[in-house]
């Protein structure tokens, strides 16, 4: 029974799924890193939101994990390289706490433009300091939204309603999508120009660190208003600070910092500073979404493969997953086949064709899976999710097409491997949609089952060379379980796979190699 750890504060109702779909589920909340490293090697999945950071060395001890579930949206608290490296699938809840999010982004803006938090505590206090508050409208105003995805558009979609005008900065935004939004689209520095409120909704990665920064901060409005429902990092606070201070930026709502749990921070007693603790995801709603569905994509994962919301491989859905299996099962044979033959020589490029009923799969994975098993024989630790990455690092060119022509198969994989020097390439097929067949090897045909123990020999289509490898096979002692011959023409080159009971010795392929017409003989496991 796969094992998850929930190691952050989640609905229950997490812990429910999981037991539910028959995964042993273990709650440890508050772990420091070390405690978290040592019982890491224990668990096939963990559960996380933002508290916990899954880092290199994390996953370095992580040595049983296959998946790690973030009930929520951010990931940058997960070295997804590392976790990518190591195979371990990193999934998200990209929509759970979307709403919740952008309503908190609203709910701050209100906050800031009247500053609500301070007159509450002022009126708290038996102070009725009537004169001291004096807010701004939001109707009529510009709001500048960094970030026009999931939350952000639905930001965008609020402020309409409060009659706010949008504009929008975003690279990723289309002139269609914009338009369906209702917002301008524009450059970040005329964004900067014309927002009176500026509300940030991008992750936290390189290209949005700092964003809100002392240059930006120049090219903006006097008295513009921040908001950052999004992450810390995304401003540099000592900068915003300055800012305040010089009367530049009238005020701003912070949910996220920089170092998170903020217990300090040079913002923090500010008058024209509205704080929260990372509230954005928190209500009810959205936790019972995030942890619902994270618990339902990670056991949906561990027990029958299936891949959603993944951030480092392609999603196999649960109604494909069934489908897939016996091709997953085909594409890690004729991998592994193809590796087996080809695992002396450097590999330059792999062409992963299919044809036929094949190519109205997402095939996706099972090029994943078929160069898990090319890779294996020279990388053992590689697996379908690392496997795309390796073969980038190792200048390995990957292509992978669906060829519509009518084939002689109803259903054909076929990988082709390109080395210094010479190429191969094995086909298969399924037979009765579920029993995968090896069709063909160097474009010679042939029909076997891959088998635990194979004898693989090249040799010329001469007599005389069944009846001696049969001998030598049985002096050994190895039962032949099934023989299959191919050849190109009559007295051309030709293909023998043999699959016997036991594993063939050393001193038993030397045997084979020595009969005349052998090129080429060499034993396989799988
Ligand atoms: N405060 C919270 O509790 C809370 C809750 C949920 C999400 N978040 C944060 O909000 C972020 C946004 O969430 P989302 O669901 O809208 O994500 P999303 O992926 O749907 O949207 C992010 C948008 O940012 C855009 N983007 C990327 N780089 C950019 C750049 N350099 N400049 C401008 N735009 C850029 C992307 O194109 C995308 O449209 C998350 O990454 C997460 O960090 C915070
Ligand atoms: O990215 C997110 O989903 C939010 O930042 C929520 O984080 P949390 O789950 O730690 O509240």
């Amino acid at each position: 029974m796969p094992k998850v750890l929930i190691s952050d504060e989640l609905s229950p109702a997490a812990a429910q799924i999981f037991r539910d779909r028959g995964v042993e589920v273990d709650i440890k909340t508050g772990l420091k890193k070390d405690e978290l490293i040592a019982i890491i090697g224990q668990y096939d999945g963990l559960a996380i939101r933002s508290a916990t950071k899954v880092t290199a060395d994390v996953l370095a001890a992580a040595t049983n994990l296959k998946v790690v579930g973030r009930a929520g949206i951010g990931v940058d608290n997960v070295d997804i390289p590392a976790a990518t490296a190591r195979g371990v699938v990193v999934m998200n809840t990209p929509f759970g706490n979307s709403i919740t999010t952008a309503e908190h982004a609203i709910a701050m803006m209100f906050a800031v433009a009247r500053d609500i938090p301070a007159a509450s505590a002022s009126t708290h206090a038996g102070k009725w300091e009537k004169n001291r508050f004096m807010g701004v409208e939001l109707y009529a105003k510009t709001l500048g939204l960094i970030g026009a995805g999931n939350i952000g558009s639905i930001v965008a979609d609020r402020a309409q309603g409060l009659k706010m005008q949008v504009v929008a900065y975003d690279p990723y935004l289309t002139p269609e999508r914009a338009l369906e939004m209702g917002v301008t689209k524009v450059e970040l520095d005329e964004l900067f120009a014309r927002a009176d409120f500026i509300t940030l909704h991008t992750p936290l990665t390189d290209g949005t660190r700092n964003i809100i920064n002392a240059a930006s901060i120049a090219k903006m409005k006097d008295g513009v208003r921040i908001i950052n429902c999004a992450r810390g990092g995304l401003i540099v606070e000592e900068d915003l600070l300055a800012a305040l201070n010089a009367g530049k930026v009238a005020g701003a709502a912070l949910d996220v910092f920089a170092v998170e749990p903020a217990k300090e921070n040079i913002l923090f007693g500010h008058e024209k500073v509205v704080c929260t603790p990372h509230l954005g995801a928190s209500t009810t709603e959205a936790q019972e979404n995030v942890a619902l569905q994270v618990a339902e994509q990670m056991s949906a994962y561990l027990i029958d493969g299936a891949v959603s919301n993944a951030l480092n491989m392609p999603s196999v859905t649960a109604e494909e997953a069934p489908r897939l299996r016996p091709y997953m099962k085909l594409a890690a044979q004729l991998g592994s086949f193809a590796g087996k033959l080809s695992a002396e020589v450097g590999i330059r490029k792999v062409t992963i064709e299919y044809e036929g009923a094949a190519t109205k799969l997402n095939t996706r994975p099972l090029t994943a899976i078929a160069l898990q098993g090319l890779l294996g024989p020279l990388m053992p630790s590689v697996n379908m999710v690392n496997a795309p990455v390796v073969a980038k690092e190792r200048n390995i060119a990957v292509a992978d097409t669906k060829l519509e022509a009518p084939s002689n198969y109803q259903t054909l994989m076929r990988i082709t491997v390109e080395m210094d020097g010479k190429t191969r390439s094995v086909a298969g097929t399924l037979f009765a949609d579920a029993h995968p067949r090896i069709v063909s090897i160097k474009g010679i045909t042939v029909e076997a089952e891959v088998t635990p123990h194979m004898l693989y020999v090249t040799n010329e289509d001469k007599p005389g060379f069944i009846g001696a490898l049969g001998s030598i096979l049985g002096e050994a002692g190895l039962n032949i379980a099934t023989f299959n011959l191919g050849r190109r023409t009559a007295g051309e080159e030709a293909i023998c796979l043999v699959a016997v009971d036991e594993a063939i010795p050393q001193s038993v392929v030397d045997k084979v190699r020595a009969i005349p017409q052998v090129k080429q003989a060499q034993a396989l496991d799988f």
